[in-house]
C-alpha cells in the first residue's frame, strides 16, 4: 500500500521532459516514453537540429527515473528520408569558404563524430528502445534503427542503405551494426554496395525486424504494449541485461561473462532481486519496483 501511494505521488510530480523542435516526446503509459521524429513536412529528414536533439533526448530519457522503455516512431508519411539533403548543400557552401584540406577535414571529422554520437545515443541509452517504422526508412534511418534494441515495422515499410547513391560510404553505424543484426556478410554487402530497396517481408525473413503489422496504429499499440511489459520488470534487471547484451556484441564470451559477473555481484544485492524472488516463490503479484 505504501509503495503504491509513493508511485502515484511520484508519477504526478514527475517533471516534464525538455521540449524539442524536431522531436515529440510523450509518456503514454507509466514509465514508457514515446519519441516521435517530428519533421513531417520534410519527411523527418535529419537536419543538424534533429541530429543534435536526438542525442540530448536519449541522454535525458536514459537518466530519467520515470522512464524504463522507449518507443521510437516517425510522424507523417515516412519514418525518415535520411539525412537532410538541404543541410548537406548548405554545408558544402560553408566548406567552400575554407581552402585548406586539413582544416576542411577537421570540420568533417567533428561533424561525422557529432552525427555518430547521435545514432549511438540509442545504443548507449540504458533503457530498451523499440523502433517502430512505417513507409520509407532511408540512409540514416537504417543507421538509427540498427542502434535500437527491437524493431517492428508495417507491411508497407521499405528500407534502403542509400548512402552509396549519394556518393558516400555509410558512416554513422550501419556498416558496424547491420552485419551483427542480420548475420550474413554477403547480404549486407549486397545491400550496402547497391542501396537497393528491400521491403518488410525481406526485413522480417532476415531478422532486421521481428514483427510486421498491417497498420501503423496497430504497430504503435503493440510497441507500446511491449514497452509497458518491459517497464513492469525490475529496471535493475532490464538495464543490466541491455548493458551486457551490447557489451557482449563486441567481446568474447568469456569477457561477456566476466562483465555480467561484475554487474550482478552488485545487482544481486538489490531489493529488486529479493522482492522478485519472493513474489515468484509465493506466486503472488509481481512487485512494483521502485524508481531507478
Ligand atoms: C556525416 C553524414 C552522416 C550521415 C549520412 C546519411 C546519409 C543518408 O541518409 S543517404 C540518404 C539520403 N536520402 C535520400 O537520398 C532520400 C531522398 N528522398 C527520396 O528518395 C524520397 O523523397 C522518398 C522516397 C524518401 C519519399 O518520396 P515521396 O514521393 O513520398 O516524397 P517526395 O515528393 O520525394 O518528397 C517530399 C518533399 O520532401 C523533400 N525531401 C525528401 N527527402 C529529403 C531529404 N533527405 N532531405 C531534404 N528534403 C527531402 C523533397 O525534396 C520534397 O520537397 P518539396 O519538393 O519541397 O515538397
Amino acid at each position: 500500500m505504501f509503495k503504491l501511494t509513493k508511485l502515484v505521488i511520484s508519477r504526478q510530480s514527475s517533471r516534464m521532459f525538455s521540449s524539442f523542435e524536431t522531436l515529440k516526446v510523450t509518456t503514454p503509459k507509466a514509465f514508457v516514453a514515446h519519441v516521435e521524429l517530428n519533421r513531417p513536412d520534410r519527411l523527418n529528414a535529419l537536419n543538424y537540429t534533429l541530429w543534435d536533439e536526438l542525442t540530448k533526448c536519449f541522454k535525458e530519457l536514459g537518466s530519467s527515473p520515470d522512464v524504463r522503455s522507449i518507443v521510437l516512431t516517425g510522424a507523417g508519411k515516412h519514418f525518415t528520408a535520411g539525412i537532410d539533403l538541404m543541410d548537406m548543400l548548405q554545408l558544402g557552401q560553408k566548406l567552400s569558404e575554407v581552402t585548406d584540406v586539413s582544416r576542411k577535414a577537421k570540420l568533417f571529422d567533428e561533424l561525422i563524430e557529432h552525427h555518430q554520437d547521435s545514432i549511438s545515443s540509442l545504443e548507449k541509452c540504458p533503457k530498451p528502445v523499440i523502433a517502430a517504422t512505417h513507409s520509407a526508412v532511408v540512409g540514416a534511418g537504417v543507421d538509427m534503427i540498427t542502434a535500437a534494441d527491437i524493431r517492428y515495422c508495417t507491411a508497407d515499410c521499405w528500407f534502403s542503405v542509400k548512402e552509396v547513391d549519394i556518393g558516400m560510404a555509410a558512416d554513422v553505424g550501419t556498416l558496424q551494426r547491420l552485419p551483427k543484426v542480420i548475420g550474413s556478410q554477403s547480404l549486407v554487402r549486397e545491400l550496402c554496395f547497391t542501396g537497393r530497396k528491400f521491403k518488410s517481408d525481406e526485413a522480417l525473413k532476415w531478422g532486421l525486424v521481428n514483427r510486421v503489422f498491417d497498420t501503423k496504429e496497430e504497430m504503435v499499440e503493440e510497441a507500446l504494449k511491449l514497452a509497458e511489459n518491459i517497464a513492469s520488470k525490475s529496471p535493475v534487471a532490464v538495464q543490466a541485461t541491455k548493458k551486457n547484451l551490447v557489451y557482449s556484441l563486441e567481446h568474447t564470451n568469456q569477457e561477456g561473462l566476466d562483465h555480467i559477473r561484475e554487474i550482478n555481484k552488485i545487482n544481486l544485492q538489490s531489493e529488486d532481486f529479493f522482492n522478485a524472488v519472493i513474489a515468484g516463490q509465493s506466486k503472488g503479484e509481481m512487485p512494483k519496483f521502485s524508481k531507478l
